[in-house]
């Protein structure tokens, strides 16, 4: 797991060689003790470097290892030995240095990176912070500001912006290891005090008090409720205060704190989610390593309003050249300057050249008849998607994919109009699609494994984190989005008001709770759905008020907005009042609260106490539930599937890991006990309704999510 060579006469070449990433694992622990302690005993050697096999440095902690039974020599220890070393020893650093493996490098006496070379501490993404002295030694390498902004973000930096730091000593464009061995022989037999960050002081910063102050409020703000951040300035704030010895105590101390919290957990569990959602499988046993993605080096974006814009943007910044339509001339030629400006202003933050070339324009649909695959972003509308379809199934060369980015529509109906309807898959973005991680890639009942493959590989080339998913009302998110919101409404019906509920919901840790957030979308694009339903009826003021509607208990609260053209804050009125049309600053508005109170009386509803528990309960319950329908009809392959959806599109609070592992930490049989109660008072709202799947999970002990495809696979077998 670590190798020692002898090259060049005098340099010890410890190698570390633990695949894909050289983690830090208890095996490459030992390997790297033993491989220093030979060095540092053999007169020959009069020099270290290390470095790590196959262009990566070191990765850091091995993930997997983390729980109460750690086996192997700590971190801490043996890398110190590194520090007191008597020879030089250098790190040759490549690929990436992460975590524990920055630490590693921090403790050698100089740092030689390879240019493409990403470092980071990026413990605080997962609940933890670099408890391997990274808190104690970055300070004192780069200042308090700097390590501050790199500790509580977790953020990545090129090896350039390490250099600039003073965080590496140098870059090199060429062979790390051969740079860093001539590097070595160089400083041979020179004095190494100097080079001992632990024997540094913190560089001194005259307003100490008011630097951690603003930092923690940021901190709080930014981060709210997790509990990581929070403990990384505090460690930091030991640097700054402490000797180096009484600081590591501090850290270790704050360590263990976080070692064993819930958020931890979360965030670990969350780390291996977004890697396993690539593993994706549809129903018909179809997966990621037994289907090809086909290359796609041109597309087409139909239909260039906001969704369509941000498609532009992210395809043509994965480097895909893309030709943008739009029938109407004038929304053509906003789109062009929109996307334009949007490339231009992300450039300039990431400091390359945009990708403006990348892009064609065009009114006419016959111009996508040579590209490799098309996302249409027309409007939500069955009829109107269903032509652009057959248009696009008569026009493009055969093979074309054929993706719409509908959130709601039936992707099977856009399908059968179309002569393929195996390469036609939903490719469903989030707004900003630039900017939003999250792509649903929907699978209808004709899609082949190759056009998944394709729209999966495409999302990733786009940054993105693809999940693979079925094609039900909503697919996922939004069918999961359904009960929660449907709860909301009931909960205002009752007594609650909108700030109570948004109260509830964003001291959970949604940046914005469902009525903000509903304002934000707009209530107009719900309404109109809900019309094509049936559902939503002129209310009126004197009409008849009907809550039970196709045998379901119903709530028109949404709609009577609405029909006062209360759209949100594109209107400047909605479940609060914006002060302006397009205004941001959501404010209480009593026009609200007189409704609810007329709505109620009218429906001789007596308005209840309602506490932060119980919105909490049968918001979040009923969309938990609805996400284990979901995994019980099959129409997603497993829970991470599910928490990483409502993680990276939904807001969902990554320090509570998602829906289905919320829910394993509250315990499934708390889950089933509260909704078998609001379902007994609630027996005409079906979403409250426990369904098969937490019935079995709890009658099997409530094993642990990775468990669950035990029991899902058994259910789903007999469907
Ligand atoms: C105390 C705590 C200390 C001292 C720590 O060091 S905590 C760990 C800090 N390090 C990190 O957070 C780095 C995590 N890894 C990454 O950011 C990325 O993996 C990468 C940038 C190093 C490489 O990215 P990429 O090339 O896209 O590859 P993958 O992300 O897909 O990773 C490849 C496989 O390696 C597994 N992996 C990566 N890092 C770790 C790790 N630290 N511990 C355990 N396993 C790790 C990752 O899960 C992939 O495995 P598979 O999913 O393919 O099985």
């Amino acid at each position: 797991m670590a190798q020692l060579s002898y090259v060049s006469g005098s340099v010890g070449l410890i190698t570390l060689q633990n695949p894909p990433v050289n983690v830090l694992s208890a095996a490459t622990r030992q390997g790297i003790m033993e491989s220093m302690k030979k060095a540092l005993n053999d007169p020959k050697v009069k020099s270290v470097v290390i470095c790590g096999q196959n262009g990566v440095f070191c990765a850091g902690a091995d993930i997997k290892e983390f729980g109460p039974n750690i086996s192997g020599p700590s971190i801490v220890p043996l890398i110190y030995d590194i520090e007191v070393a008597n020879k030089p020893v250098v790190a040759a650093i490549e690929g990436s240095a992460l975590g524990g493996g920055l630490e590693l490098a921090l403790t050698c006496h100089y740092r030689i990176a390879h240019s493409k070379t990403r470092l980071g501490l990026p413990e605080v993404t997962l609940g933890l912070l670099p408890g391997a002295g990274g808190t104690q030694l970055l300070p004192r390498l780069i200042g308090i500001p700097a390590s501050l902004e790199l500790i509580t973000t977790g953020r990545h930096i090129t090896a350039a912006e390490a250099l600039q730091l003073g965080l590496v000593d140098h870059v090199t464009q060429s062979d790390t290891v051969d740079s860093a061995v001539k590097f070595a022989l160089s400083v041979e037999g020179e004095p190494l005090d100097s080079r001992r960050i632990s024997k540094r002081p913190c560089p001194h910063l005259p307003d100490l008090d008011a630097v951690f102050e603003a930092v923690m409020q940021k901190v709080r703000q930014k981060f709210y409720g997790a509990i990581a951040p929070i403990a990384c300035v505090q460690a930091v704030r030991a640097a700054a205060t402490l000797p180096f010895s009484e600081g590591m105590k501090r850290e270790q101390q704050l360590m263990s704190t976080l070692f064993t919290s819930g958020q931890a957990r979360a965030l670990q569990y969350s780390f291996f989610a977004q890697r396993a959602v690539g593993r994706w499988s549809m129903p018909s046993g179809a997966s990621w390593n037994t289907s090809k993605a086909r290359p796609v080096h041109r597309a087409a974006v139909l239909g260039l309003g906001t969704m369509g814009r941000g498609i532009t943007v992210a395809l043509a910044q994965a480097g895909v050249s893309v030709v943008a339509v739009e029938i109407q001339e004038k929304q053509l030629n906003e789109a062009r300057e929109h996307v334009y400006a949007t490339l231009e202003r992300g450039a300039q933050q990431s400091g390359v050249s945009p990708s403006c070339a990348n892009i064609t324009y065009s009114h006419d649909i016959q111009a996508v008849a040579d590209v490799d695959l098309v996302i249409e972003a027309v409007l939500e509308d069955l009829s109107l998607k269903e032509k652009v379809f057959q248009q696009l199934s008569a026009i493009c060369k055969p093979g074309t994919l054929l993706c719409s980015n509908t959130s709601s529509l039936d992707l099977n109906c856009l399908a059968s109009q179309t002569k393929n309807p195996e390469l036609v898959v939903g490719m469903h973005f989030f707004a900003p699609a630039h900017v939003m991680k999250l792509l649903e890639v929907v699978y209808g009942s004709k899609s082949s494994p190759e056009a998944v493959a394709t729209a999966m590989q495409l999302g990733k080339k786009m940054g993105k984190i693809s999940v693979a998913v079925g094609n039900c009302r909503g697919f996922v998110g939004n069918r999961m989005l359904k009960p929660y919101i449907e709860q909301s409404y009931f909960l205002l019906e009752e007594g609650a008001t909108p700030e109570l509920v948004d109260k509830a919901l964003e001291e959970f840790g949604f940046p914005m709770g469902v009525f903000r957030m509903s304002d934000l979308s707009g209530l107009d694009v719900g309404w109109r759905v809900r019309k094509e339903d049936g559902l939503a009826e002129p209310v009126g003021t004197s009409g008849q008020i009907t809550r039970l509607r196709g045998g379901r208990r119903y709530s028109p609260l949404g709609d009577i907005l609405c029909e006062h053209g209360r759209f949100g804050q594109k209107t400047g009125l909605g479940w609060y009042q914006y002060g302006r049309p397009g205004g941001r600053v959501a404010k209480s508005d009593p026009w609200v609260f007189n409704l609810l109170e007329e709505y109620r009386a009218r429906l001789g509803l007596t308005a209840r106490p309602i506490d932060q528990q119980e919105v909490l309960e049968r918001c979040l319950y009923s969309l938990i539930n609805e996400g284990l329908c979901i995994l019980e009809e099959g129409f997603a392959s497993s829970p991470e599937d599910i928490d990483v959806i409502y993680v990276f599109g939904y807001g969902w609070p990554k320090h509570r890991g998602g829906p289905m592992f919320y829910a394993s930490m509250v315990g499934l049989a708390t889950v089933l006990e509260r909704l078998d109660h609001y379902y007994r008072s609630n027996p005409d709202v079906p979403s409250l309704k426990p369904c098969k799947l937490l019935r079995q999970l709890v009658a099997s002990g409530s094993p642990p999510v990775h468990k669950w495809k035990e029991i899902t696979k058994k259910i789903q077998n007999r469907l």
